[in-house]
């Protein structure tokens, strides 16, 4: 296997031309065959095998500094730089991340998980390698989808300004994870389909094809200048204007054309673009057909493309989804917002139905977030449906244009806690805290599907900025008897007895509830109670029960910092309580990929960790 003789970087420029070719075959099926196993971002792996290839043929890693935009797509880069044996371990606790990670390769110069920084960050080198007087090339690899983001723009706005050699690689491949959205790409796809482009493609392959020795030279002689490459390819006058040298478009599957531009490339001064056409999910069918069902896979079946697991249960995002179609029938005002995310967040049903009031921004969160406050400001109620660690991108839209205003838009904040194998980019561990700092903002979290619905209508009918939070994956259906109704700032009450108080958040009201059934089964007396409201507390419940119980025991999936147990903690400070309290909560860290299960244990936030802690606490004092 050709595969096989790649054990470092750079290994791939011993190959000779025929067995790149085999290379580029053998890492596609490489890559089916682990992802069917583990899950990840196939289809975009598959499009860029033979991009990475020309990159890592024309570049010297780690010297070069190669930064990845997302991120997802940097599988082969991981292949060609020595770690084939990591992919057994892909995304799992402990194991390799589905992201470049510096501290994993000196080969990644950037670690990404989030979109639309590769150009900033890239920039940031530059500019430090010529404070530094060093000698390398940057070069920052950035999809069309994650040129729809906001720093994409800002970054490109300062690249034109920079007189050395920076090169940004734009992989299009004419797909966010859904459809790509907006001007840009429209933009893109006449360059794309440009018919002078078509022309000279085939002018290209002529002269590259049919006379290679000759051809080659006269390729090499035209390319010595700026305008002679332009000679060869469509200017993007876009680019162009801003003072970014423009090539391409460039055919993405053939290694020998991009090496040619990417050596060009190196030979100019100041920032420039190379266009380079790929497709999302080459060389397996089923991922071509269906690019989004297989940007971020389950487990599959590579005969039929099927997942390998059933899902019986409907998950957070569904029922989120069905409430947001029924609402679209029951309140003509209500819109609904993704930051490209329709599919993961649940709109697309909703964007069906209501083609008009629906809005997929691209990659903008911060666009979103005060879109909508425009939205609320002229009198629709818009719902902004987004993950929760990218909400982070709008935290001063958030504030600044929505709750200043106090200006009802309602946050529905999908993957809220933790996510797992996408690890510490993407764990939503942090809303409760940086929503919580915000005056007028109301935050809620369900615990469970009944309660997610109940929350919904509660935020559709509320005034003002109002959030609420759930977790990926299956919703949970116990506790089904409790559904007492809404009241703005007070919590329910499922159980009420004496000594120990359990008070937990969204998603931990289903592990309070086994460790309550526990402490029970030992003969200890324990209420719970589902906070469901983490901004406001309820502050005259919490007087109340802190009377009664000697501990009291808050629960969150978030982190402890600004969490909902210290403003538990800060109140009963305030009024002076004598109970003890246990703050059950994520570290103030950043947590890693793996299993959810694996990972709440090691935070301790698991069953068995809170019930051991308890104990201590409890008999430690029950004198
Ligand atoms: C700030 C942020 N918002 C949303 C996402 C989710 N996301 C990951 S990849 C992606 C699409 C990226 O499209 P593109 O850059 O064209 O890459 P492709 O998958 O097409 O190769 C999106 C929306 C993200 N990673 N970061
Ligand atoms: C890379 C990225 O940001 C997305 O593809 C993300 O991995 C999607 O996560 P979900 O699988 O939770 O929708
Ligand atoms: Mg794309």
């Amino acid at each position: 296997m050709v595969l096989e003789k790649i054990n470092q970087a750079n290994d791939i420029k011993k190959l000779d031309k025929g067995e790149l070719l085999v290379l580029a075959d053998e890492i596609r099926e490489f890559l089916m065959q682990k992802i069917s196993v583990s899950g990840g971002h196939l289809a975009s792996n598959l499009g860029v095998v033979e991009l990475t290839m020309a990159l890592h043929l024309v570049f010297e890693l780690p010297e070069d500094k190669m930064i990845w935009d997302v991120g997802h797509q940097a599988y082969t880069h991981k292949l060609l730089t020595g770690r084939r044996d990591g992919f057994d371990s892909l995304r799992k606790y402990g194991g390799m991340s589905g992201f470049p990670k510096r501290k994993e390769s000196s080969c990644d110069a950037f670690d990404t998980g989030h979109s639309s920084t590769s150009i900033s960050a890239g920039l940031g080198y530059v500019r430090a390698r010529d404070i530094l007087g060093e000698q390398y090339h940057v070069l920052s690899v950035i999809g069309d989808g994650s040129l729809t983001g906001g720093m994409a723009y800002e970054a490109l706005n300062n690249a034109s300004r920079v007189k050395s050699n920076f090169i940004i690689v734009l992989n299009d491949n004419n797909m966010s994870i859904s459809e790509n959205v907006g001007g840009m790409s429209t933009y893109l796809g006449e360059l794309r389909t440009n018919e002078a482009y078509t022309g000279l493609k085939t002018g290209i392959t002529n002269v590259l094809n049919k006379i290679p020795v000759y051809g080659e030279r006269f390729v090499k002689h035209i390319h010595k200048t700026k305008n002679g490459i332009k000679q060869l390819f469509i200017p993007g006058m876009l680019f162009e204007n801003m003072g970014i040298t423009y090539l391409g478009p460039v055919d993405g599957h053939n290694i020998q054309q991009m090496c040619r531009v990417f050596q060009e490339a190196k030979k100019l001064d100041g920032a420039v673009l190379v266009h380079v056409l790929t497709k999302k999910g080459k060389g397996y069918v089923p991922a071509e057909r269906h690019p989004a069902r297989f940007h971020g896979a389950e487990p599959f079946e590579i005969e039929t493309g099927l997942p390998k697991k059933k899902r019986v249960k409907p998950n957070y995002t569904d029922i989120f989804s069905t409430v947001m179609r029924k609402f679209g029938d029951r309140y003509p005002n209500v819109a609904a917002i993704t930051a490209a995310m329709p599919d993961g967040t649940g709109l697309k049903r909703f964007s069906n139905m209501f083609p008009d009031r629906f809005f997929d921004v691209g990659i903008a969160e911060a666009h979103a977030v005060t879109f909508a406050a425009g939205l609320a400001a002229a009198g629709l109620t818009p719902v902004v449906a987004v993950y929760s660690s990218f909400l982070q991108r709008a935290y001063d839209q958030v504030l600044h244009d929505v709750c200043i205003q106090n200006l009802h838009v309602v946050f529905a904040i999908d993957r809220a806690g933790l996510v797992g194998s996408d690890g510490e980019t993407h764990q939503g561990i942090f809303d409760l805290s940086y929503l919580s700092t915000i005056p007028n903002m109301c935050v809620m979290a369900p615990k469970n599907k009944w309660e997610l619905s109940d929350m919904m209508k509660f935020a559709v009918e509320y005034t003002g900025p109002i959030a609420l939070r759930y977790p990926r994956g299956e919703a949970y259906d116990g506790l089904q008897e409790f559904r007492a109704p809404m009241v703005y700032g007070k919590s329910e009450v499922l159980f009420d007895e004496e000594g120990i108080l359990l008070l937990a958040v969204g998603s931990m009201v289903k592990t309070a509830h086994e460790v309550r059934l526990y402490l029970k089964k030992l003969g200890y007396p324990c209420s719970l109670v589902n906070a469901r409201f983490v901004k406001p507390i309820d502050e005259d419940l919490l007087r109340e029960l802190e009377q009664e119980h000697r501990l009291i025991v808050t629960l969150e999936e978030n982190v402890r910092c600004g969490g909902f147990g210290e403003h538990v903690l800060d109140y009963l400070h305030e009024i002076g309580s004598r109970a003890r309290i246990i703050q059950v909560a994520l570290p103030d860290d950043y947590i890693e990929h793996g299993n959810v299960e694996i990972l709440k244990k090691e935070a301790g936030i698991d069953a068995e960790s809170i019930e051991k802690r308890i104990l201590a606490e409890y008999i430690g004092n029950s004198d």
